[in-house]
Parts: structure tokens; C-alpha cells; sequence
């Protein structure tokens, strides 16, 4: 059995969906089959998530919904119509979405994970319509029936492991399923969301469960590529990655496929395969537990990612005082903010943390509490600043990569802010500043991909 997910961009439109149905109909192994909510149609269109984000707000806002409400249901009436399913059929959708203006919710987190919610449900409700009307025996599935529960964080949540023994009963249906990404419900039945992207997640959760032979994510690009596409041009096609290689290039700005969707494909062992709706005949790119590394080719992407802060703190003898360390870690996890890396030197250390975790409130107490707890000689918070990854699983192995990156980086004219090497066998990151990032994305690209001999002589005159 497969588990095929099919992104916003796949589902924007009843000519996207039509695909979708022939994909769908081409390989009777693809049962489950879950859905994010309609997509961009073109670049300027908003996703339908972001038009129920509005509606939230406007009702927050105490604004009139009409126009908003309107401009959602004609989305998924527009689907409905070019394969001629009556209205009537999907009526129960235009309900669901004006009535959520009149739910009454905890509170407002949970408010919104249900208005986001509600495009990918709603979605899945369509599709299996759809299906049904064009010849495939489908069936929606309610995440609250299938016992789909996760953890109590309304629009960051996880799975809760216990789910997945339920779950697993997904697997004894003989129809084709149809389940909505991207959200499950907490203990006490609300709705909580995964983050920004989750329906690879949802994906990834139901495979695992199923033990499926495959995890098919379908978007709208004929592979991962070596690059962002939007950064450097005609990038390489990725044939095959490691789940801990995609996992850092997801981590580190490859927005094809959410980094924590990894987690339940590895834990599973079931391969994934990201592959382009347009072009379903095409390979797409293989992700898998191992793969023959190809020396002459160590580094298989180049990601980057802004929104970063980093907390700069010296204190001479540093490294003579015990539980230094703990003492910061401490003030961060009394505030509730994580750290995703933490250079250090004899007397000095970064704490690197994103950005959307802090305001200035948050700011000023953070500064407070570690001046408190330790005293330091130096501290400041430097905001802007991006990551840019070279992920490959042959680069521990390979003398010289570390510096053929830097050297790549220089003669791109950026200025290094941090270095990451060791902590992860298969990547190395270096901290740039935020308007830096492209420019040292193409020139690593053009080290490590195109093979174009960086010159180290006349770098520092
Ligand atoms: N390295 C990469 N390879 C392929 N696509 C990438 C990469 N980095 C970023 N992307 C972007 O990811 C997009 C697909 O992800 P997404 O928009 O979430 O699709 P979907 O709507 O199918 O879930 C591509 O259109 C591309 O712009
Ligand atoms: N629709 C949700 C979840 C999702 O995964 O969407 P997409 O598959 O279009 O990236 C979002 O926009 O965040």
C-alpha cells in the first residue's frame, strides 16, 4: 500500500485535481491519499489557508465576513463545478465555513488551528466527492474518528505516539481514503495544527502507521533540487538523499518537505519519494535510510534560512566556571525559547535562536536574566542574520570541504559570522548575514556542484 500526498499547489485548481485523479487511478496501490487545503493557482493568488487566516482575523477584528466567507466557498465550488458534482453534494462545506464565524472556541490559538484547519478539511470532503462522481470509490476520513491526536499546542503540534495503534486500522479498507493534513485533536477534542506546511506531516504519520511500502509527496516540482530553485537557476536534480540528509536541507530552508515529516518516515523506515504532479512519470527524488555515497560529489544540497538572532555573550574564564552554560540555557527555558545552535570559544559564546521566538519585551528580560544569572563582560543580541547549510553525507569523509566552503564564501565577497562543523557528520552551517545569504548560496553551488575551482591565493591581502 502507498500513502500519496498531494500538496496546495496539486489541489489549487479542478484542472490540478483532474491530475490528481488520473495519478491516483494510474497505480491501484495508492489508497491513502492525503490533501492539503487549495493552493496558489498563479503567483499572485493566496493559499486558501491564508484566506481562512484573514477570516479569523477579521473576525478577531470584529470585521463584516461576508467577502471573506464568499471568496473561501468559491474556491471549492469552483473545483466542485468543472467536474460538474452538483452543489448540493458538497453543502455541508459552505455550512462548515460560514459557521465557524459563530463557534465558540477556548480560545483564540485554538480559534485560529480551527480556521486553518478548516481549509484542508474541507479539502479532503471535496476530493473524496470528487473521486466518488469520476469513477474512484473514496471515503473522507474524520482525523477525530481515526484517532489522529496530538499534542496540546494549538498551532504547533506534534503526534502523540499512542496514536498510532488506531491508526494502523487505516490500513484494512479496501476503498480509496481521503484525510485531510495537516491537523489532529488534542485530549480534549480540539483541533490543533502541525506548523506552517503540515500536511507532509500528516502524510508522513499515516505511512509510518501503516507500514506503508511508500510515502509519495506530490508538489510541483519534478525533484528536490541541489538548490532552491528560486535562489540559483536550473539547479541540479537530487536524485537520491538520505533521511538525515533531507532532514538538514528541510531543516535549513528546503520548503519541498517539512523537516519533522522526516521523523515518522525514519522512525518507520518508509521511503519517500517527492515527485511533480505535472509530471508523474518522472523519477522525482528518492529519500531513504542509506544510499551509495559518490565521492567526486560529497555535497548533495545547499540550503539557507533567515530569521535568525544571535545572543553573543563573553565572560573571561568562561571555561573555568562550572554550569556556565546551564545558567543561560536556564534563563532561555524560563522564557520558553529554544536554541538551535551554540558556538562557543574560550571566552565567548553565541546562542543562535529564531528570531519569531522573541519580541522586545522578550528582548529586554532576556538580556536582564542573563546579566543577572551571570555577569557577563560583553552581551549583545544581533538580529538578521541566516544559516546556510552544505549538507552531504560524504563530507566528513572528504578533506578539504570545510575549506573549499569558506574559501567559496570569501570570494563571494560575504563575511562568515559563525561556523558549525563537527556537531553533525553530514553538514556543515555557516552564519551569514541575512542579505548575504543568496550570494554564498550560488557561489557554494558553483564549488561544490558546478566543480568550479575556487582560487585561494590574494583572499586576505
Ligand atoms: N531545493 C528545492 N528543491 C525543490 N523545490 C524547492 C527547493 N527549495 C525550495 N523549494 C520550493 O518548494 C516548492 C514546493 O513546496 P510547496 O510550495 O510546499 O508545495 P506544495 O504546495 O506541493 O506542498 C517549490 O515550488 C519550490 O519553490
Ligand atoms: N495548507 C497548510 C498545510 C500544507 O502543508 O500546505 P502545502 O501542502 O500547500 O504546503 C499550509 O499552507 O501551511
Amino acid at each position: 500500500m502507498k500513502v500519496a500526498k498531494f500538496g496546495g499547489s496539486s489541489l489549487a485548481s479542478g484542472g490540478q485535481l483532474q491530475k490528481v485523479i488520473d495519478i491516483v487511478k494510474a497505480d491501484p496501490n495508492r489508497k491513502i491519499i492525503v490533501v492539503s487545503a487549495p493552493g496558489k493557482r498563479n503567483k499572485e493568488d493566496t493559499k486558501v489557508t491564508d484566506l481562512l487566516i484573514k477570516y479569523c482575523n477579521v473576525i478577531i477584528n470584529d470585521g463584516d465576513v461576508t467577502g471573506i466567507q464568499d471568496k473561501i466557498i468559491r474556491r471549492y465550488q469552483s473545483i466542485a463545478g468543472h467536474f460538474g458534482v452538483p452543489l448540493e453534494n458538497i453543502a455541508d462545506i459552505e455550512i462548515g465555513i460560514r459557521q465557524l464565524a459563530t463557534q465558540v472556541f477556548p480560545n483564540r490559538s485554538y480559534q485560529m488551528a480551527a480556521f486553518k484547519a478548516a481549509g484542508e478539511n474541507n479539502n479532503a470532503k471535496l476530493v473524496a466527492a470528487v473521486f466518488n462522481h469520476e469513477g474512484i470509490k473514496a471515503h473522507y476520513m474524520d482525523p477525530l474518528k481515526i484517532g489522529l491526536r496530538v499534542t496540546d499546542v494549538a498551532n504547533d503540534a506534534q503526534i502523540l505516539p499512542s496514536s498510532y495503534q488506531k491508526l494502523a486500522r487505516l490500513s484494512e479498507y479496501t476503498d480509496t481514503l481521503v484525510i485531510p493534513g495537516f491537523f489532529g485533536y488534542n485530549a480534549k477534542n480540539n483541533i490543533c495544527t502541525f506548523s506552517r506546511g503540515g500536511s507532509d506531516i500528516t502524510g508522513a504519520i499515516v505511512a509510518k502507521a501503516v507500514a506503508a511500502e511508500r510515502y509519495e509527496n506530490f508538489t510541483d516540482v519534478d525533484a528536490i533540487y541541489a538548490a532552491n530553485p528560486n535562489v540559483v537557476e536550473n539547479p541540479r536534480k537530487i536524485t537520491h538523499l538520505t533521511f538525515r540528509e533531507m532532514r538538514e536541507l528541510a531543516y535549513a530552508g528546503f520548503s519541498v518537505f517539512h523537516d519533522e515529516a522526516l521523523i515518522p518516515a525514519i522512525e518507520g523506515k518508509i521511503p519517500v519519494v517527492v515527485k511533480n504532479t505535472n509530471h508523474p512519470n518522472l523519477p522525482g527524488t528518492l529519500i531513504s535510510e542509506t544510499k551509495e555515497i559518490d565521492y567526486d560529489n560529497v555535497v548533495s544540497g545547499i540550503a539557507s534560512d533567515d530569521g535568525f538572532t544571535g545572543i553573543y555573550i563573553r565572560k573571561y574564564l568562561m571555561d573555568r566556571q562550572v554550569g556556565f552554560t546551564l545558567k543561560i540555557l536556564q534563563v532561555l527555558a524560563d522564557l520558553n525559547i529554544s536554541y538551535e545552535h551554540m558556538p562557543s570559544g574560550i571566552d565567548d559564546l553565541t546562542v543562535i535562536i529564531r528570531s519569531n521566538q522573541l519580541t522586545p519585551e522578550l528582548e529586554a528580560l532576556v538580556q536582564e536574566r542573563i546579566e543577572a544569572a551571570i555577569q557577563p563582560d560583553d552581551f549583545q543580541i544581533e538580529h538578521d542574520y541566516a544559516m546556510v547549510m552544505i549538507v552531504g553525507e560524504g563530507i566528513k569523509d572528504r578533506v578539504g570541504t570545510m575549506a573549499a566552503a569558506t574559501a567559496s564564501v570569501a570570494i563571494a565577497g560575504v563575511s562568515i559570522v559563525m561556523v558549525n562543523h563537527g556537531a553533525s557528520p553530514v553538514s556543515i552551517t555557516i552564519g551569514v548575514r541575512k542579505e548575504d545569504a543568496d550570494l554564498a548560496v550560488k557561489s557554494l553551488y558553483r564549488t561544490f556542484v558546478n566543480h568550479e575551482t575556487v582560487h585561494l591565493t590574494n583572499l586576505i591581502d
